[in-house]
């Protein structure tokens, strides 16, 4: 897709999700996406969109899971996605990281990366990160070693033995263990941490491999209220550095982290805006806060 094509799309894009969505996407972060130059090797986020999808359709024997469906993310953005059980939230999500194809439709990775021509290892590679709902941690290892493992998986390290992280990678590694909290538990075996800990170890696995987009399923489901206090800080820090896409049924942490909230049914938007623009929605009342 050329840049003018892919304009025109964001545009018809744009009145579609008019009533609600026109002011508040600029003000998450797209304005400053325009300004940018793409440089070899980076996203390119000249249109002021890390992720694009138009029209995409996919059905599992006759039934259609995503039904037309379009939405876009600014660089930096952090989008929260709601909607009922059913309405496609983890379809797009496997979509997007390459797990599933759709029958048509647009799915692009900045303005020109378009990820329908990539398989799910080379998209990871690509910069797209997924967490699935369920912590995958490797219990067996230090907190220090899963996320030295993260590094060295990501980069293709095939013998482990003589791998030495260098001091950049070591300040890295430092670094996100303050962020995910666990500066404090670094030979702690993962096995032996909670719920929540778990699954900030998983996040900062992912971080050290430093994804452009982050997708993330669920990431307070079972978490104690302090974890999810904790978790919606560190969402918040990331943001900005990191396009974050929040599938989560939580409100109240949606609530504390949400800018733009996209509410998905039927396999496509339904609103799209505000928390409460999108909580005092009708239709949104209708097939998902109401039931
Ligand atoms: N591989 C598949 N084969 C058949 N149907 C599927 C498949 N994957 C998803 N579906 C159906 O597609 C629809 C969307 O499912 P999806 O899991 O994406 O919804 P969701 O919004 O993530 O729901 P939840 O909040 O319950 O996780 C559901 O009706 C589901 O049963």
């Amino acid at each position: 897709m050329t840049p003018d094509l892919m304009e025109e799309g964001a545009r018809r894009l744009q009145e579609r999700h008019a009533p609600v969505a026109t002011g508040q996407t600029e003000s998450g972060g797209r304005a400053a996406g325009f300004s940018r130059v793409a440089t070899p090797g980076e996203v390119d986020i000249t249109h002021g969109r890390i992720l694009y999808l138009e029209d995409v359709n996919v059905s599992f024997d006759g039934f259609k899971a995503i039904n037309n469906l379009s939405l876009d993310i600014a660089p930096g953005e952090l989008r929260c996605i709601i909607g009922p059980n059913g309405a496609g939230k983890t379809t797009m999500m496997d979509i997007i990281t390459g797990k599933t194809r759709p029958d048509s439709g647009t799915v692009y990775f900045g303005s020109t990366i378009d990820l329908l021509r990539h398989n799910e290892p080379e998209i990871a590679s690509l910069g797209i990160g997924r967490k699935f709902q369920k912590p995958t941690v490797f219990e067996q290892l230090s907190v220090f070693e899963n996320l030295e493992l993260a590094l060295k998986t990501h980069k293709g390290v095939k013998s482990s033995m003589f791998f030495r992280l260098d001091s950049a990678q070591s300040d890295r590694l430092a670094e996100i263990l303050h962020t995910i909290h666990l500066e404090g538990s670094v030979t702690r075996m993962a096995g032996n941490l909670s719920h929540g800990q778990k699954q900030w170890l998983e996040i900062g696995m992912l971080l050290m491999q430093d994804p452009k987009l982050l997708l993330l399923d669920e990431p307070v489901a079972g978490m104690t209220d302090e974890e999810t206090a904790r978790t919606a800080e560190l969402f918040l820090t990331l943001k900005g550095k990191h396009s974050l896409m929040v599938v989560e049924h939580d409100m109240g942490f949606i609530r504390t982290i949400s800018e733009i909230v996209t509410v998905l049914c039927d396999g496509a938007v339904l609103a799209q805006g505000t928390l409460d623009q999108v909580q005092g929605d009708e239709r949104v009342i209708e097939v998902y806060l109401g039931r």
